[in-house]
């Protein structure tokens, strides 16, 4: 029996249509492993497979994703529940590849979920023949998740975590491209990195290191390992986030003077902490101690050169927990050995591991340790929880609060959405096959009508799924919140929205969405609007998706199966002849409905059909003479 489901359930089933790129932009027609969910309900049970076998294709996609949406009450959706119940098939585990070492906490939640193959120190080769084989991929920062890995991967991996914060070494673009989803652990090793940055600072102040070596190597150096002060001395936070404030706190208990330099740090957190945040070429000049904790980006790269070293004071030190790459560490060498950079202690190098020759490295000035940063036993486990169930709730189809290339939206978002989005989606995929072969399309535009605060309106996965339902059936791309707003650029596609505020009640996000494309032929010339667009308007009533305008006719029908639209006089005796032809040949009709604009004139005839009518059908129905023209539209 159908029944609504709850909010989770339709905002994760919905998530999982949200985020499915099972085949991916390589091969679309095979199956999926992972895009929908099939539900029925006796009593109390429920029973749950993945439609292994279903095609994830133009056609069949969205009216499955409304099915689910219709019939699934209440699920837990995982991998793991699969069950085999009355025939039912099971589901595959997905395989989670594992490519270097993670807490056993994070192993276990993900041991419970998938098949987990933990293979550390794969090459790259190795890495990209394993991958296709895989529905996940958790990494460090010591694996490098290239354009070849998504290539090599062929559409089947869905989720890359970066079990840590720094996601440099994935190379984002190509996850994009390719729908995949990326997720990072941001915050549970961000006290080892702080502290293992304050551990840099008093060992380097103090020459522990090299004290120790000397000791081992033998010698009694009490007069040659003379250190600095702290207290005092003035420390610049280069990257005011949530190392480089934990760095700050700390400092303070130490009787530093911190100032901090980040150009997107909110003054209030930095005044909370009693820091002051100043210009680039401000904390350089006047600090003594240089501590970096700012992403590696384009714009950071190689930040720290001889300019820059040239600018600070002389007799700097130089702490780095943050990425190797924002220094120019041939420059630094060059610093250190005028004496402008009296120390330096680096947890973190632009090749990792560096050349055993780096003479950054030999320089008997500068402390190093091999990116330990984030390596506590705390850090860690805290680190494997946090990205293993960042996956696995990516792999159930949820919009992770830890994307790094997708939007994030509640559930209770999603669930509200719900059928809007399968809205969206429809309209898009119908408005594209209105459009005459070869018209090549640009403009699209989508106006929301809503009684809601265009604020509160968040239409990007409305924007999506229009874009997924104009994409797919024109190309071999397989669209997903992921990639949509990139592949829609790259095929040309500009996609713009329009909010109406309308009248009526705020208690339902949207009343109405309508997709125009503009500057195109239709080859269903009734879908042009008086500005000669096509045009077409929908509504969502009772959780069901209408058509509900075509071009310049109203209709009103439930976006189930497939359509037939016609033009025809409005006469008496059309419904009854064009049934009669579907009848014939054994085509069902679900909805049947006529707009027009005045009586007696023209009118359009919408016909929901459960069968694609075959060519003769079609033929038969074209030659009713008081059709003037008609177009099938899958859905
Ligand atoms: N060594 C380790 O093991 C280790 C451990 C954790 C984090 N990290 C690295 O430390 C860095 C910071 O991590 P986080 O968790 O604090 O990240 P975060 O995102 O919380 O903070 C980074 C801060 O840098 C700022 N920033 C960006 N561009 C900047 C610029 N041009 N100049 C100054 N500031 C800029 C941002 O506004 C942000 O506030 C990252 O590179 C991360 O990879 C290293
Ligand atoms: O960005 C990070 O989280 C740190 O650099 C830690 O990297 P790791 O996971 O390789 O220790």
């Amino acid at each position: 029996m159908a029944s609504t489901p709850s909010p989770r359930t339709a905002a994760t089933t919905l998530q999982n249509s949200l985020l499915s790129s099972s085949s991916s932009s390589v091969n679309h027609n095979k199956p999926s492993n992972l895009s929908f969910l099939h539900a029925s309900s006796n009593s109390s049970s429920l029973k749950l497979f993945h439609s292994v076998s279903a095609s994830f294709s133009p056609s069949n996609s969205s009216s499955t994703i409304c099915n689910v949406i219709k019939t699934v009450e209440s699920a837990d959706i995982s991998f793991s529940n699969a069950r085999d119940l009355d025939g039912v098939v099971s589901i595959p585990k997905p395989t989670i590849l594992v490519s270097e070492k993670l807490g056993e906490a994070g192993l276990d939640l993900l041991r419970s979920f998938g098949n987990v193959d933990c293979s550390y120190d794969l090459s790259p080769q190795d890495l990209c023949a394993k991958i296709s084989l895989c529905d996940a991929l958790i990494v460090r920062s010591g694996t490098k998740v290239t354009r070849e890995v998504f290539e090599a991967a062929q559409g089947r991996l869905k989720v890359v975590g970066r079990a840590g914060v720094g996601i440099d070494n994935v190379d984002l673009q190509a996850a994009t491209e390719f729908g995949c989803l990326v997720v990072n652990a941001p915050t549970a090793n961000t006290i080892a990195a702080a502290e293992h940055g304050i551990a840099l600072l008093t060992s380097m102040a103090r020459n522990v290191a090299q004290a120790d070596a000397s000791m081992k190597a033998g010698k009694w150096l009490r007069s040659k390992y003379v250190g600095v002060s702290l207290v005092g001395k003035t420390l610049a936070v280069m990257g005011f986030g949530k190392v480089g404030s934990e760095v700050a706190r700390r400092a303070k208990g130490l009787g530093i003077h911190v100032i901090a330099h980040d150009p997107y740090a909110p003054a209030d957190r930095a005044r909370a902490i009693g820091v002051d945040l100043v210009s680039f070429e401000q904390a350089i000049a006047t600090a003594d101690f240089v501590s970096l904790h700012m992403p590696l980006t384009p714009a950071t790269k190689k930040v720290f050169n001889d300019d820059t070293f040239a600018k600070m004071k002389k007799g700097v030190r130089l702490i780095n927990v943050a990425r190797g790459g924002v220094i120019d560490e041939d420059a630094l060498v060059r610093a250190l050995d005028s004496g402008i950079v009296a120390q330096a202690a680096l947890d973190v190098f632009t090749v990792e591991p560096p050349p055993k020759d780096s003479k950054l490295v030999q320089h008997e000035n500068v402390t190093v340790t091999p990116h330990l940063g984030a390596s506590t036993k705390e850090a860690q486990e805290g680190v494997a929880i946090e990205i293993a169930e960042a996956v696995v709730g990516a792999l159930n189809g949820e919009l992770s609060a830890t994307a790094v290339n997708a939007p994030m939206v509640p559930p209770e978002v999603l669930s509200e959405l719900a059928p809007y989005v399968v809205l969206a989606e429809k309209l898009g995929r119908l408005a594209v096959q209105l459009v005459t072969g070869g018209s090549g399309i640009q403009n699209v535009k989508v106006v929301y009508k809503s009684a809601r605060d265009p604020d509160s309106l968040d239409t990007r996965l409305l924007r999506a799924m229009v874009t997924k339902g104009i994409i797919e059936p024109i190309s071999d791309t397989i669209i997903n919140l992921v990639n949509a707003d990139f592949s829609a650029k790259q095929k040309g596609l500009r996609i713009s929205e329009e909010r109406v505020i309308v009248d009526s009640s705020p208690e339902y996000p949207v009343e109405s969405i309508q997709v125009q494309i503009s500057n195109v032929q239709s080859r269903f010339a009734s879908a042009l609007s008086e500005n000669g667009n096509i045009s077409i308007e929908g509504k969502v009533k009772y959780g069901v998706p209408h058509l509900t305008r075509v071009g310049s006719f109203s209709v009103d029908v439930s976006l189930e199966g497939n359509l037939i639209l016609c033009k025809q006089v409005d006469q008496p005796g059309m419904i009854g002849q064009v049934g009669n032809i579907l009848g014939e040949s054994n085509v069902n009709v679900s909805f049947m409905s006529v707009g027009r604009t005045v009586r007696r004139k023209q009118a359009i005839m919408a016909i929901g059909v459960d069968e694609e009518p075959n060519k003769d059908t079609q033929k038969k129905i074209g030659e009713v003479s008081a059709i003037e023209e008609f177009v099938f539209l899958k859905l």
